[in-house]
């Protein structure tokens, strides 16, 4: 927690606590007055020392309003400057985290952690600056000028004080824990409602909807039993601490009258003391509350700081090589590569060797699980190779900086992503300063300009999140659109030709044939159709490259590419 709180303003918060030990100040102080102006003003008939006495005591409440005013503002405005900061923060670590590391954590914990757990840790600052700081001050203060008062009315909180230790320790030993599970409560909440929202097709097509439903209120239900549970304990909190007021008001009216009559006491005094005794019972009310919130806070900087101190598994060299554009001197090598996922027994990519030189289309194919994505995902640095190397236009790609490795490469992912906008906006994503002329050249190489243009609002449509108001087909032609946008010594296409028919297969690739010449594309793909033209292909199996060569040459003499082309095209369809 202290790792997390200490990210805030210190001037801020002490400005905070400085306006804060005002108001606890002038708060102590004025029950005095009202004594001495009850003993000294009203017992005495002497309306001069009523007036002026009043007209402090007026003052002071002004002062005790004014630093109230002044702590809420410092301690909001510095909670909300740290909840600012922890989401960027985490948003910045999320951002870099490998595929891997995003995997691990999943999207849902991730939104968990940036608001719910990030507004849990505001919160607590939001009170440690009010409450923290004003409860023991006023319990300390109240108790010295209530012992000052009258030293033999403090006997009453003999009984009082263990009976508030017993009653807020109790409510905190049953509320604790439940306020512990909240959270991860919660977590499971955002997870399930997170894949139901995006496998919303599945579910309708599979008939699921009752059975997602079940699951979502047995874990909706589940976290509100739980919120109900800890409401409840905490509710007795209000009852208990009023009774235990009420029960102290009776003791020190009852104790008090008596020495008032032995004329021991004076009237003033005891009714000091009463507001005195008050302040004490609020102040150890205003501790309870923070020991029931902090372990709450507590589990949720745990989880902040579990996002923010993971190290990044893909970093830049401390002296990184500097690349550039090379164009026709592009060159792509694959040296003994190797690569293992972090928790899996066997390599997902297998002694991979290959060279491409400018203008060249390398192409991948093999089954399922093969490899292929894992391939494509080691060229941007998605992943980091376990052992060999990559070496793009001669530089091993790990002595570059990612940034400046992945200004060259133009990448389009296996399922297309669009954000919400309009397509020009999209299609700027891969080049800010793309002209008009350019996205509508990127457009036509990717076959997507006759659908634009046939759009009421051309490049200015509008494009739902994921592009959701798109076909599978033309969605992936607006992410190659946005790719090749972008001038890059290598284009990656990750399985991006699979919903495309036929012909507008074969007239993409022949576009790219002619349009880019210079880069090199790697083209991962399941159909053989797609990439028959390839300058050398890799066969995978299992991660191991079972097949090199050109489409003719594997065709003649490797069985595994036999297997694929046969039980895809007819003989005279593979010449
Ligand atoms: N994050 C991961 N952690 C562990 N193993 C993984 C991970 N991602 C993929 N794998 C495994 O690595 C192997 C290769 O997966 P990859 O996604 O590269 O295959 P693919 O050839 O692209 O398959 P497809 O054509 O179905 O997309 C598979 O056995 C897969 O189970």
């Amino acid at each position: 927690m202290i790792k997390v709180v200490k990210k805030a303003s210190v001037v801020s918060a002490l400005l905070a606590v400085v306006f804060m030990a005002f108001q606890v100040l002038a708060d102590l102080y004025l029950p005095n007055m009202t004594s001495n102006i009850i003993d000294n003003g009203v017992a005495k008939g002497d309306i001069d020392y009523i007036w002026r006495i009043g007209g402090i005591m007026m003052i002071i409440s002004v002062i005790s309003i004014i630093a109230a005013f002044g702590n809420a503002f410092f301690a909001t405005r510095e909670s909300q400057r740290l909840g600012k900061k922890l989401r960027t923060e985490i948003y910045k670590k999320a951002e870099n985290f490998s595929i891997n590391k995003f995997g691990n954590y999943g999207a849902a914990s991730l939104i968990t952690r940036t608001t719910n757990d990030v507004e849990q840790v505001q919160r607590v600052m939001q009170m440690f600056l009010r409450l923290m700081i004003q409860a023991p001050i006023m319990l300390l203060g109240a108790s010295f000028l209530a012992y000052q008062k009258d030293a033999q009315l403090t006997k009453v909180f003999l009984v009082v004080i263990p009976l508030v230790i017993v009653a807020v320790g109790g409510i905190m030993y049953f509320a604790v824990p439940l306020f512990r599970s909240m959270q991860k409560k919660t977590d499971r909440i955002n997870l399930i409602f997170r894949e139901e929202l995006t496998g919303v097709r599945v579910i309708r097509a599979f008939n699921k909807e009752n059975h997602e439903t079940d699951r979502f209120d047995q874990a909706n239900r589940d976290f509100t039993h739980t919120a109900i549970k800890v409401n409840t304990i905490v509710a007795f909190m209000m009852p208990l601490m009023t009774l235990i007021m009420s029960g102290t008001n009776i003791g020190i009216t009852w104790f008090g009258g008596q020495y008032i009559a032995d004329m021991q006491l004076q009237v003033g005094n005891m009714i000091a003391f009463i507001t005195y005794a008050m302040q004490i019972l609020i102040s150890f009310m205003m501790l309870s509350m923070i020991f029931v919130m902090v372990p709450r806070a507590q589990a949720s900087a745990d989880r902040i700081n579990e996002v923010l101190e993971e190290t990044p598994d893909i970093t830049d060299k401390k002296q990184p090589e500097e690349i550039s554009l090379s164009k026709e001197e592009a060159t792509l090598t694959f040296d003994k590569v190797n690569f293992r996922y972090a928790d899996a027994d066997s390599l997902a990519l297998e002694d991979v060797n290959f060279k491409a030189k400018a203008g060249q289309t390398v192409a991948i194919i093999g089954g399922t699980g093969s490899g292929k994505t894992t391939f494509a995902n080691l060229l941007p640095r998605l992943h980091e190779v376990s052992s060999g190397t990559i070496r793009l236009n001669g530089h091993d790609i790990r002595n570059i900086r990612q940034h400046d490795l992945r200004e060259l490469i133009g990448f389009v992912p296996q399922t297309a992503v669009l954000f919400r906008g309009t397509i020009r906006e999209n299609m700027r994503y891969g080049n800010v300063e793309a002209s008009e002329e350019q996205i509508w050249q990127a457009l036509k190489i990717a076959q997507a300009q006759d659908f634009v243009l046939e759009m009421p609002d051309g490049l200015d449509s509008h494009v739902e999140q994921g592009g959701g108001n798109f076909s599978g087909g033309q969605r992936q032609r607006l992410a190659i659109a946005r790719a090749l946008i972008k001038a890059a010594d290598l284009y990656v296409f990750d399985d991006s030709f699979s919903a495309l028919d036929f012909k507008t297969d074969a007239n993409l690739r022949q576009a790219l044939q002619q349009e880019i010449q210079n880069a090199i594309k790697v083209i991962v793909a399941q159909r053989v159709s797609t990439i028959m033209d390839a300058d050398i292909i890799l066969v995978l199996e299992a991660g191991k490259v079972v097949g090199k060569g050109t489409h003719k040459e594997l065709l003649d003499n490797n069985k595994t590419y036999q297997e694929i082309a046969y039980s895809q095209l007819r003989e005279e369809d593979l010449k």
